[in-house]
């Protein structure tokens, strides 16, 4: 989309200042932050892409919600109305709040997941598998072979392979598989959406073995407005009416309301199936709170209703892809590696090809982290080896065949030109990616050690130093 057919559907009514920094001064900063960007100070930061979480600017009209806060101990009419929004634009049939989407992914993984039981799933998320693997499941990786090729221009990289899912149906026993987990759409892939036509044949397949999908929903608007642009016979539908179809083909969802929802805080689960219902609302008092609020205050259950609604409109979801893909053009036009097809929460660059001379075992992706901020003070993430993990048998790290820095866009909350200043420092970057140095671990956290890890910087080698 030309930047002269479309502009932001708002007008900004309030401002927070943005401070800037010296590059010696983020030298040191990142330094003390133990070369992890997560570490940092926010108030260190000048462009903060680290996350699309939580980081989203409120409307007008959610701020107004949280004045309408109903802050009972149970039975808040926020809930309702979340309740109400949930069955209107999603169509399942019960609501169980809970503080953010891992909170849902807890509850679902202690419902369905008994020891030894699979859970396949289109790639995997951090903290969707580290609850399958504590209620003691084995996360198995069913996702089309494209998604694992960043240059493959594939519009459906989400999509599920029939056939690695037939094989471990196969190998475990539709028994022994606890629940497929779906994710729209699919981060670790790099915002990949995932196709109505393959999900329809997903459902078809688990039907015949009454396996459950449980439905990953953080992003379900933008994987649904790609499915408009790009899916044949989606053209002339709306954004909300794909979204409903998605959900109607899934049994449930674990839903981060910090992502598609628009909200700083919140999530839930939500659920088809009346008995499982019961047992979700008994769990969610022992570690979230009364269903009615999980783990939330009412108004901020009024503002995700809100936000739910706005998550579909058109021209806020249209607007939203097209600032993702504006930077991530630019990018491309200055010949800057980036993962094709460009996702809809953020651009995300190859590290390998990036930095060829750092090996995967020295952590070129979150390298390449530590460089930008000092670059331009924008904050990015790690996606690779870092993120990946250990494996829970062997201990040794997992090997992801994509190892990729994520700059996720915040909706609502940057300009354009903010979208230049990022290419510029990258593109700065890119010029002197040579001189760039790998990374060790000097702690490593037993869980999610991505977020709370240290680094220390290895000396670079005289040779590529000189390329
Ligand atoms: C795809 C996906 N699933 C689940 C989660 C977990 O959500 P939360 O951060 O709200 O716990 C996230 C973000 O963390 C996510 O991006
Ligand atoms: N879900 C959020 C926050 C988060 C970041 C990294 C994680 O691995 C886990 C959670 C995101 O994708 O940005």
């Amino acid at each position: 989309m030309k930047k002269s057919h479309w502009a932001e559907p708002y007008k900004i009514k309030m401002v927070e200042p943005l401070r800037k920094t010296s590059r010696e001064e983020r030298k040191k900063l990142i330094e003390d932050a133990g070369f992890n960007t997560f570490q940092l100070k926010s108030a260190d930061v000048y462009i903060d892409l680290l996350t699309d979480s939580g980081t989203s600017a409120m409307s007008d009209r959610q701020w107004a919600g949280l004045m309408m806060g109903d802050e009972a101990y149970s039975g808040s009419r926020n809930f309702y109305h979340l309740e109400a929004v949930v069955q209107e634009y999603y169509g399942y049939k019960y609501v169980v709040p809970t503080h953010q989407g891992r909170g849902a992914e807890h509850l679902i993984a202690r419902l369905l997941i008994r020891p030894g039981m699979y859970v396949p799933g289109n790639m995997y998320f951090t903290t969707t598998r580290l609850h399958q693997e504590l209620a003691g499941g084995n996360f198995t990786d069913v996702i089309t072979d494209e998604a694992h090729d960043p240059d493959s221009d594939f519009p459906f990289k989400g999509n599920i392979d029939l056939q690695k899912l037939e094989d471990i149906i196969r190998k475990a026993g539709a028994a022994n598989i606890a629940y497929l987990s779906l994710a729209t759409t699919v981060n670790m892939a790099g915002g990949q959406p995932i196709s109505l036509g393959n999900m329809k044949q997903v459902r078809k397949l688990t039907q015949q073995h009454g396996i459950r999908i449980i439905h990953d929903m953080a992003r379900v608007a933008e994987n649904a407005f790609m499915i408009q642009q790009h899916e044949a016979g989606y053209a002339d539908r709306t954004v909300a009416s794909i979204v409903k179809e998605i959900c109607s083909l899934t049994d449930g969802a674990v839903m981060s309301g910090k992502k598609d929802a628009l909200v700083n805080i919140g999530g839930f689960l939500a659920l088809n199936d009346e008995g499982l219902y019961e047992e979700a609302k008994n769990l969610v008092i022992v570690y979230e709170g009364m269903h009615t609020y999980g783990g939330l205050a009412g108004r901020d259950m009024e503002a995700m209703a809100i936000g739910i609604t706005e998550s579909v409109e058109e021209a806020h979801i249209a607007a939203r892809v097209y600032q993702v893909h504006y930077l991530g053009n630019l990018l491309k036009e200055a010949g800057i590696p980036v993962l094709n097809p460009i996702g809809t929460h953020g651009v995300f660059l190859n590290a390998r090809t990036f930095l060829p001379h750092i090996p995967q075992t020295s952590f070129p992706a979150q390298a390449l982290t530590v460089a930008l901020y000092e670059a331009g003070g924008v904050r990015t993430v790690e996606r690779g080896i870092v993120s990946a993990g250990r494996d829970k048998e062997t201990g040794d790290h997992h090997y992801p065949s994509l190892e990729l820095v994520r700059l996720a866009i915040p909706r609502r909350v940057y300009t354009l030109s903010h979208m230049d200043v990022v290419a510029d420092a990258i593109i700065e970057t890119y010029e002197n990616r040579y001189n760039i140095p790998g990374l060790e671990f000097t702690m490593e956290p037993k869980y999610l050690r991505f977020f709370q890890a240290r680094f220390k910087q290895l000396t670079p080698e005289p040779a590529s130093t000189t390329r």
